[in-house]
């Protein structure tokens, strides 16, 4: 198995560090303020102390692995000659972590995170997701796994440019078919979780690439998936972004129970990862 490296996510040095970095820089200016006191606000909702290892080790995460890959290989014909894309991955996320996908452009990282979502199937192999064989389910069956159990969110945020944060929000639930009694609890939750109390009625046009991104994560956990899956999510911010963008991930494994798969190809936000697995050529190395 290609396991590069394994990192402690919730060190209190890293923690401090993400709550320094803005907070020193905030002094005198409003805006620089405000990213200050947001991220203020969600490194509250990070608890102190005990890691998903160790709350596994206590016996109050499962120690299944939610997904397990095995001997994944993925073909593509393009203009009738194969194209051999994903060559044998094996991997296992356990609940509660977040595991990294890094390689370099074209290594294969997204082709595998979307049979990971079941949006594709594998040529060859076995993908598990929780006690189940996603490979060997039909179209709607999966489509419904990923409806109810799944939660996507993408480099480009992916919100809808009319509605607000607070209605991009509710309309996952809507698709989710989460009923309609609970939405409004739901969406201030999700919205305050990630930090975004005070700009629920914004448009996405009104809100910074950060705020976006965190719209999109609140969309992304609103139906209460078991797995978030993340393109990377960081591609369009800078480091103090991807920095609060990190913590709101870590908060929501926290808080909310999921784990989290992601691609990267940002070495600087690596060591809050669990687990990184680094691709070559469509093979873990
Ligand atoms: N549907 C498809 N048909 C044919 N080739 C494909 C298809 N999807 C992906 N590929 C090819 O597979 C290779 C890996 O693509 P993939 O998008 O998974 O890489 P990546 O590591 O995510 O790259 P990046 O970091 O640039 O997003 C590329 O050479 C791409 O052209």
């Amino acid at each position: 198995m290609g396991l590069l490296t394994t990192w402690k996510s919730k060190s209190k040095a890293k923690q401090s560090e993400l709550k320094s970095t803005p907070s020193g820089a905030a002094e005198g200016d409003p805006a620089q303020l405000e990213t200050a006191v947001s991220t203020e606000s969600l490194m509250q909702h990070i608890p102190d102390g005990e890691s998903a290892a160790a709350l596994r080790n206590k016996g109050k995460v499962s120690t299944e692995p939610i997904m397990t890959v095995s001997s994944v290989e993925r073909m593509f014909n393009v203009g009738g000659q194969p194209l051999h894309v994903l060559k044998g991955i094996n991997m296992q996320v356990l609940p509660n972590q977040l595991v990294m996908l890094r390689g370099r452009s074209g290594s294969g990282k997204t082709t595998l995170l979307n049979m990971l979502g079941g949006l594709d199937q594998p040529s060859k192999g076995e993908i598990w997701f929780d006690g189940r064989p996603f490979h060997q389910l039909n179209d709607n069956e999966r489509t419904r796994v990923r409806r109810m159990e799944i939660g996507f969110i993408f480099q480009a945020y992916a919100l809808m440019p009319l509605l607000s944060a607070w209605e991009n929000v509710e309309l996952s639930l809507r698709m989710a078919g989460v009923p309609k009694r609970e939405w409004k609890e739901r969406v201030a939750h999700c919205l305050k979780l990630v930090g975004l109390e005070r700009r629920m009625h914004h448009r996405p046009f009104e809100l910074s690439g950060g705020e976006q991104q965190r719209v999109a994560i609140a969309k992304a956990i609103a139906h209460r998936p078991k797995l978030l899956l993340a393109d990377e999510p960081t591609a369009e911010l800078d480091s103090q972004m991807s920095a609060q963008i990190m913590a709101v991930f870590q908060t929501i494994i926290a808080t909310e129970q999921v784990t989290i798969c992601m691609t990267t190809h940002d070495p600087t936000i690596l060591e809050v990862a669990d687990h990184v697995y680094e691709m070559v050529d469509g093979k873990f190395i």
